[in-house]
C-alpha cells in the first residue's frame, strides 16, 4: 500500500538536514558527477553538471512542492544542442520555451490528440492498430516454427514498436507507414530510429557550451543527416496534403495533420498559420514522444507479469471472468479491468518510460522548500527515484500490482508518488492516447495468446536491465513464444 504524501513528508522534513546545500554545489568550479539518481542524498539535490546549475528532485513531497506552489516558475525548457539541428528548436512542443508560440502549439496539439476527431474515430484506429499487431505476431511466431524449425518466439519489442509508430502515423497522417509495403514508410521509420538513438545519446556540449561548435562526439552531425531524411519524407507527406486540401478532395474525418493545415490564428496569439516548417516539426515530434514511450510501458509490463507468474495467471483470469473465450477483447472492457488497471500503474511506477521527465529550466531566481534556485537553472524530477522510494511505498522494489487494488492513487491526479507522465503545465499532451492504448494493447496481448519463456529460460532469468537513451528501454528485448488461445476468434 502507498503512503500518502503527508505521511510522508514527515519524515522527507527529517531527511531535510542531509539535504546538500544547492548555494554551495553551485559554487564555480564545483562539478558533480553526472549520476543524479542516489536517493541517499535527500528529497532535492543540487549539481553542477559542467557549467550548468542542476536541481533534482527526489521524493513525492518535493514534487508536490514543485508542481502545486512553483510550476509556472519552472515550467520552461532549454532546447538540447542536438536538437538545434534543423532548428528543430524553432517548432517543437516538448522542448520549447514557456511563450506564446508554445501555448498555442499545446492547445492545437491537444485538439488535434482528442477534441477534434470523433471518438469512435480514435478507437476504431487503436483497435486497428492492435489487432495488425497480434495478426503480426501470429503470422512470425508460425513463420519462425515453420521455416527455422524454432519453437516460435518472437521479439515482442519489435512489434510492440510497430503498432504504436503505425498508431502515431495514423493519428497524424492517417498513413499505416509500416504495415503497407510503402518504400517511403520504411525509410521513414529507419531514419526515425536514428534520430532517437542519437537524440538520447548525452551530449558533453549541452554541459559545457565551449565544446558546442566542436561537436567532440559527432552527435549533432549525426542527427543533421538523419532528421534531415525524416523532415524530407514528412515534408511530402505534408505536401501531398497540401495539394489535396487544394483539389478539395472529400474527407469524412479529419486527422492531426488537417488540423494543423487547417489552423487560422487566434486573434493576438502569434502568427495566423502555422509554417509548414512547424507543421514537419509537431508531426515528427509526435513520432518522437509517442512511439517509444508507449512501446516501451507494454514491453515493461510483460516482462514483469512473464517474471511473475502469479500476477500474470491473476490478469488472465480476469479476462477470462470478464470477456470471456469467444471474443476479443475491445476498448470499453479495459474499464472493468481492474488488476489489469494495476498491473499498469505498477509498471509505470517502476519503469517510468522518461526516468527524468523532460527537463524543465527556472524562468527566475526562485525561492524553493528554502533553497535559492537562480535563473536558467535546470531542473530533473526523478519519477524513477519516486516510484521507488521506500517513504511512499511498501516493498518499493516488488512488483505487487495489490498495492493499487482499492488504492486511490491515479496518475493522472495530483498523486505526487506517480509521475510517469509529469504533472502541471508540461504534463504529457499524449497521456490520454498512451493510457488507452496501453490498456487495450496489454490486455489483447494476454487475452490472444498464452506466453511461454521457451527452453532453458525461466521467470527469474529474465533481464530487468535499463538501456540508456531517451527513453528507459530494456536492455535486452522481451523474447518470448505466443500459443495461441484456440477459442478466440482470429484478428482479421
Ligand atoms: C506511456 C506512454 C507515454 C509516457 C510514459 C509519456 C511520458 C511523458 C512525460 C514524462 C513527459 C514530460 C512531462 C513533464 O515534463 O512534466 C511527456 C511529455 C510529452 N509527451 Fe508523452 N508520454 C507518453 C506518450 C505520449 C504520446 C502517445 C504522445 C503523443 C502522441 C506524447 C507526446 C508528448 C509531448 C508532445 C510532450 C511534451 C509536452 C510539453 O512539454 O508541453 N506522449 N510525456
Amino acid at each position: 500500500m502507498a503512503k500518502t504524501v503527508s505521511e510522508s513528508s514527515k519524515s522527507a522534513t527529517t531527511r531535510t538536514p542531509r539535504m546538500a546545500n544547492i548555494r554551495q554545489l553551485f559554487r564555480p568550479g564545483n562539478f558533480a558527477s553526472p549520476d543524479p539518481i542516489k536517493p541517499k542524498y535527500g528529497p532535492v539535490l543540487g549539481l553542477k553538471l559542467g557549467s550548468v546549475n542542476t536541481v533534482v528532485i527526489q521524493s513525492a513531497v518535493a514534487a508536490s512542492e514543485l508542481f502545486k506552489n512553483h510550476d509556472h516558475d519552472f515550467c520552461d525548457r532549454k532546447c538540447p544542442i542536438v536538437l538545434t539541428a534543423h532548428n528543430y528548436c524553432q517548432g517543437t512542443l516538448a522542448f520549447g520555451r514557456y511563450d506564446k508560440s508554445w501555448s498555442k502549439f499545446r492547445r492545437i496539439c491537444s485538439m488535434g490528440l482528442s477534441a477534434n476527431r470523433q471518438t469512435n474515430e480514435m478507437a476504431r484506429l487503436r483497435q486497428k492498430c492492435i489487432d495488425d499487431m497480434v495478426r503480426y505476431i501470429q503470422e512470425d511466431a508460425a513463420a519462425a516454427a515453420r521455416e527455422r524449425g524454432e519453437e516460435g518466439k518472437v521479439n515482442l519489442a519489435h512489434f510492440l514498436f510497430l503498432m504504436s509508430f503505425n498508431l502515431v502515423g495514423n493519428l497524424v497522417l492517417s498513413r499505416d507507414l509500416l504495415s503497407s509495403r510503402s518504400e517511403e514508410g520504411k525509410q521513414f521509420f529507419d531514419a526515425m530510429n536514428e534520430v532517437m538513438v542519437w537524440a538520447g545519446k548525452p551530449n558533453l556540449a549541452d554541459f559545457l557550451p565551449v565544446l558546442k561548435w566542436l561537436d567532440p562526439q559527432g552527435i549533432k552531425r549525426n542527427m543533421v543527416r538523419y532528421m534531415g531524411r525524416a523532415m524530407k519524407i514528412v515534408s511530402s507527406f505534408v505536401n501531398e496534403r497540401i495539394d489535396d486540401l487544394k483539389l478539395a478532395k472529400e474527407k469524412t474525418t479529419k486527422d492531426f495533420l488537417d488540423t494543423l493545415l487547417e489552423h487560422t490564428g487566434e486573434g493576438k496569439q502569434g502568427p495566423a498559420t502555422i509554417s509548414n516548417h512547424n507543421v514537419i516539426i509537431i508531426i515528427l515530434e509526435m513520432f518522437f514522444a509517442g512511439s517509444e514511450t508507449t512501446s516501451s510501458t507494454i514491453e515493461w509490463a510483460m516482462a514483469e507479469l512473464l517474471r511473475n507468474p502469479e500476477s500474470m495467471a491473476k490478469a488472465k483470469q480476469e479476462l477470462n471472468r470478464v470477456i470471456g473465450a469467444e471474443r476479443k477483447v475491445d476498448e470499453s472492457d479495459t474499464d472493468n479491468l481492474p488488476y489489469l488497471q494495476a498491473v499498469i500503474k505498477e509498471t509505470l511506477r517502476l519503469h517510468s518510460a522518461l526516468p527524468l521527465l523532460l527537463p524543465r529550466n527556472a524562468m527566475q531566481e526562485t525561492k524553493y522548500m528554502g533553497y535559492f534556485i537562480p535563473k536558467g537553472t535546470q531542473i530533473f524530477v526523478n519519477a524513477w527515484a519516486i516510484g521507488r522510494d521506500p517513504e511512499s511505498w511498501e516493498d518499493p522494489l516488488a512488483f505487487k500490482p495489490e498495492r493499487f487494488l482499492g488504492s486511490n492513487i491515479e496518475y493522472k491526479e495530483q498523486n505526487f508518488e506517480l509521475i510517469p507522465f509529469g504533472s502541471g503545465r508540461r504534463i504529457c499532451v499524449g497521456m490520454p492516447v498512451a493510457h488507452k492504448v496501453v490498456h487495450l494493447a496489454l490486455a489483447s496481448l494476454l487475452h490472444s495468446f498464452d506466453w511461454e519463456l521457451g527452453n532453458n529460460l525461466c521467470p527469474e532469468t529474465i533481464d530487468m536491465n535499463e538501456r540508456v537513451g531517451i527513453t528507459a528501454r530494456k536492455l535486452i528485448p522481451v523474447e518470448a513464444i505466443p500459443k495461441k488461445r484456440l477459442c478466440i476468434h482470429d484478428h482479421a
